[in-house]
């Protein structure tokens, strides 16, 4: 190769964060094709979102990594089979949130990748089935399932991440469509949550979509709220939404007076009663190390950082991630690791901001580490119990791993030509709507 590749101390890692996908890619195509997601112990496909259904997810999730890491021939492949098998009127209720973000992102991304309007067609016409759960919501927030085929919506308690995380998509599919419908349906359901904030301008966790009640009333970063703050932002830096941006500082500047907290010199996020600031509990999910990128991508670096290092110190402490810990004592609360994409999600983003190797470092370790423990004749599973000696297995790989952390790990070592490292924009699903070549 060239003396860059001899000088490049990421290139072996580049070629291998391909092989390593190709591992699972070729597992799923030999065992699950079509299916939503590989079992790779058992070399079964499994459901995610219709039991003894599919719609093709893994395929979906796959596309733009597929398009970035140039395996042109698996991409025509997976574009192919939605052209020809994916059916999406299917006479069963999905979960909105999931189908939003994994396969009209996963569409959307696709479309981007290879101009195939094929795809987009899909995405639009996914989006239009979605649609009833914001337009029969009496507040806006979206029911959490709808029927494809017939429209009929159901679950009126909700998540905050389900009715807050659709503005990307959403916002891209009225921006290629020139139908706002999308965009104003999502930014509706943001400000539903919004309106409803308490007077310390904190957030619940749940609320009844018909009502606006609350159905759970603590402060937290962590699950099922998340990804609604990472949407906020990123709505304002897709399509310079004022209101967003208003609204993302107002909750962050409350979230970091009421939920930080200090353990041990480390930075950690509590939780709170999101009426009288009272702390409440100390546990952290994994899925909240997200929150270390957007700190730094909204400019909070510091905070980020900090963040961040939190959970680099907890990775000392395990050799995979828990999917949930008490920060006060390290203990693992929930002690699974399903290849979760977080932590790598945000050394992406913290090397993109800061430019700093550690992030690389960081991520080569993760990567080092999930290969040693996670790595199956069939590609990747997730693990049960990270802190078993052996550690205990699962059989999934879920398609979120082909989006997410695959990606990711390309991304950060191997310079790829089909990706704008200088102005871009990944979805909370990974799926890359700005920046793709
Ligand atoms: O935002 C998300 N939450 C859960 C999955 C990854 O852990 C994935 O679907 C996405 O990143
Ligand atoms: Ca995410």
């Amino acid at each position: 190769g060239s003396a860059a590749a001899a000088t490049d101390p990421y290139a072996a890692l580049a070629r291998a964060s391909v092989t390593e996908f190709r591992s699972a890619w070729d597992a799923y195509r030999r065992l699950a094709w079509g299916r939503d997601e590989l079992r790779p112990l058992t070399g079964a496909g499994s459901d995610f979102f219709i039991p003894g259904s599919t719609l093709g997810l893994t395929i979906v999730e796959a596309l733009d990594t597929l398009y970035l890491m140039e395996l042109d021939e698996e991409l025509d492949a997976g574009v192919q089979w939605v052209r020809d098998d994916l059916v999406l009127g299917q006479d069963a209720p999905v979960q909105v949130f999931e189908t939003i973000i994994r396969l009209v992102g996963g569409l959307l991304s696709g479309h981007l990748a290879t101009k195939d309007t094929v795809l987009l067609d899909r995405a639009r016409e996914l989006a239009d089935r979605l649609l009833p759960a914001f337009t029969r919501s009496p507040t806006g927030a979206p029911y959490r399932y709808v029927n494809l085929a017939t429209g009929a919506v159901s679950g009126k308690e909700n998540h905050l991440a389900e009715i807050g995380t659709c503005i990307t998509e959403f916002g891209e599919l009225s921006r290629l469509t020139g139908d706002r419908k999308y965009y104003d349906a999502a930014k509706k359901a943001l400000h539903a949550v919004y309106e409803r904030r308490s007077r310390l301008n904190l957030l619940g966790t749940g609320m009844n979509v018909e009502t606006g009640a609350w159905t759970g009333t603590t402060a937290t970063l962590d699950p099922p709220v998340d990804s609604f703050y990472e949407y906020l932002w990123d709505g304002w830096e897709l399509y310079r939404d004022e209101d967003l941006r208003t609204w993302y500082s107002t909750l962050t500047a409350a979230v970091l007076e009421h939920l930080t907290e200090r353990r041990s010199g480390r930075l950690w996020f509590r939780q709170a009663d999101m009426r009288t600031g009272a702390a409440t509990g100390h546990a952290q999910s994994e899925l909240t190390a997200f929150y270390a990128g957007l700190l730094a991508q909204s400019g909070r670096v510091a905070e980020g950082e900090a963040y961040h290092a939190s959970w680099a110190a907890a990775l000392r402490s395990f050799r995979l991630p828990p999917e949930s810990l008490d920060y006060h004592g390290m203990r693992a609360l929930d002690p699974s690791y399903p290849l979760r994409p977080e932590y790598v999600d945000s050394c992406l983003f913290l090397w993109l901001t800061t430019g700093k190797e550690l992030y690389r470092r960081r991520a080569a370790e993760m990567f080092r580490r999930q290969k040693q423990y996670c790595k199956v004749v069939n590609g990747y599973t997730v693990v049960r119990d990270v802190t078993a000696r052996p550690m205990k297995l699962g059989d999934l790989t879920p398609a979120y791993w082909f989006s997410e952390n695959a990606k990711y790990y390309y991304l950060l070592f191997a310079r790829a030509r089909r990706f704008d490292y200088r102005s871009n924009y990944l979805t909370t699903e990974g799926n890359v709507l700005r920046g793709l070549r």
